[in-house]
């Protein structure tokens, strides 16, 4: 399974593909609506959102409410696009226009300045407009897709926020999943912490008072993965690398850890490593979890606890020194909108993209083309597992 997207930030529309998803699965726009609308809240958030509703149009490759099998297009249009029309419609630019619109002007910490260097263009919103976050709208569409299938397959997959600036949400290793759902919906930063989740809050409306932005760290959650998804004989076969990879390509995301991540490099081999344990209900399973669900590159079976930092958003009301391409002079750069934390939402965002790696990972290790297939040799891979 792969998927492509396309559009521009300020263009008409975002376009996704999914390709190799079986046929006979189940999948509405409202699985796929559900997901658009959770990434598009979350406290922090700049004027833009304010303005889009974000909605799919599933186009292609689903019919009477299941897949076909051939390739899923689906559409999401960008409300703001009529605003944009005289720089981003079809019609050429009007001279004067074009003066006064260009963007000469690189944000430190955005694309815009190796973006131009690279495509070789001196109109930098050729750039900014594909390099936007924008875009995560279109890949949350196909995570959708992916935690549908993963959903009919019994594994359960929620995003939340663990950190911002520096205030730490604490750890709540027993909570359910119903409850780990319900809090990342309902709650305005996403925090299971309510107490810090408040810090949180305060510490965005302070940044954005300020002028400035602020970053943090999302965490990821999932439950229902069976054990031995992946595979330790090959480097791009390794499921935990895949993963680290992915999230890493979200817009301003710097790190990734699995488990107590970095925290293993100041321990000792026994206070890191699970210990193994079996019952007959439930086979083998691990007395904690501390490295996050994965060992040799393929999953325990525990579940998967992935976290993503996130740097703060690179374009700021407080001015920061940059050089105009044009005239070589300095400049402080000064804008007009943005977000000031988009943490909340890119928890969001990493949710669908780690959803969309492990639905990948298990198409390669049970191929089918029909989604009953899938499910019936999946289950038959469990029993095997508790049986082993
Ligand atoms: C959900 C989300 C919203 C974002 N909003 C903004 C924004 O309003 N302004 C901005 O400058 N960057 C924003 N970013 C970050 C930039 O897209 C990102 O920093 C940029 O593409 C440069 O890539 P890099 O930070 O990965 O190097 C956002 C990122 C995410 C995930
Ligand atoms: C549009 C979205 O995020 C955008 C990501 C973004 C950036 O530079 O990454 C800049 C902002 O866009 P604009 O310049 O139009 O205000 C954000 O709103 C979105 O998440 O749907």
């Amino acid at each position: 399974m792969r998927y492509l997207t396309a559009g521009e930030s300020h263009g008409k529309q975002l376009t996704t593909i999914v390709e190799g998803l079986p046929s006979l699965m189940p999948l509405t726009q409202e699985n796929i609506n559900e997901s658009l609308l959770r990434r598009q809240k979350g406290h922090g958030r700049g004027k833009r959102m304010q303005i889009e509703k974000d909605l799919v149009d599933i186009v292609g490759g689903v019919r009477h409410g299941y897949t076909l099998g051939s390739p899923i297009a689906m559409v999401i249009r960008n409300d703001d696009f009529k605003h944009w029309e005289d720089v981003m419609g079809e019609d050429p630019i009007d001279p004067d226009q074009k003066v006064r619109r260009v963007v000469t002007r690189p944000r430190p910490g955005h694309a815009d300045l190796n973006g131009a260097i690279k495509y070789g263009h001196r109109d930098m919103r050729n750039i900014l407009e594909r390099s936007s976050a924008r875009e995560t709208a279109a890949r949350v569409a196909a995570g959708a897709v992916a935690k549908t299938l993963l959903a009919h397959l019994g594994i359960n997959i929620v995003g939340y926020v663990r950190e911002i600036a520096g205030i730490v949400a604490k750890e709540y290793p027993e909570m359910s999943m119903a409850e780990r759902v319900k809090i990342s919906e309902d709650s305005p930063v996403r925090s299971l912490d309510k107490e810090a989740g408040q810090q949180m809050m305060d510490a965005i409306d302070k940044a954005k008072k300020d002028g400035d932005s602020i970053g943090g760290v999302c965490e990821v959650y999932i439950e229902g993965m069976p054990a031995g998804v992946g595979s330790y004989v090959h480097y791009d076969r390794k499921l935990d690398g895949r993963l680290a990879g992915a999230v890493a390509s979200i817009n301003a995301f710097k790190g990734v850890e699995f488990g107590i991540g970095f925290e293993a490099a100041r321990k000792n081999g026994s206070e890191v490593h699970d210990e193994i344990a079996w019952d007959k209900e439930r086979g083998y399973y691990r007395k904690t979890n501390r490295l996050g669900g994965f060992e040799g590159g393929m999953t325990t079976g525990m579940p998967i606890v992935v976290k993503g930092v996130m740097k703060p958003i690179p374009t700021l009301y407080k001015p920061l020194q940059s050089v105009d391409i044009e005239t070589k002079e300095p400049f402080n750069a000064s804008i007009e909108r943005s977000d000031s934390c988009a943490v909340p939402a890119a928890a969001v965002v990493m949710e669908h993209v780690v959803a969309f790696e492990l639905a990948k990972a298990l198409l390669e290790q049970f191929p089918h083309d029909q989604f009953p297939k899938l499910k019936e040799a999946i289950d038959a891979y469990r029993e095997e597992v508790r049986c082993f």
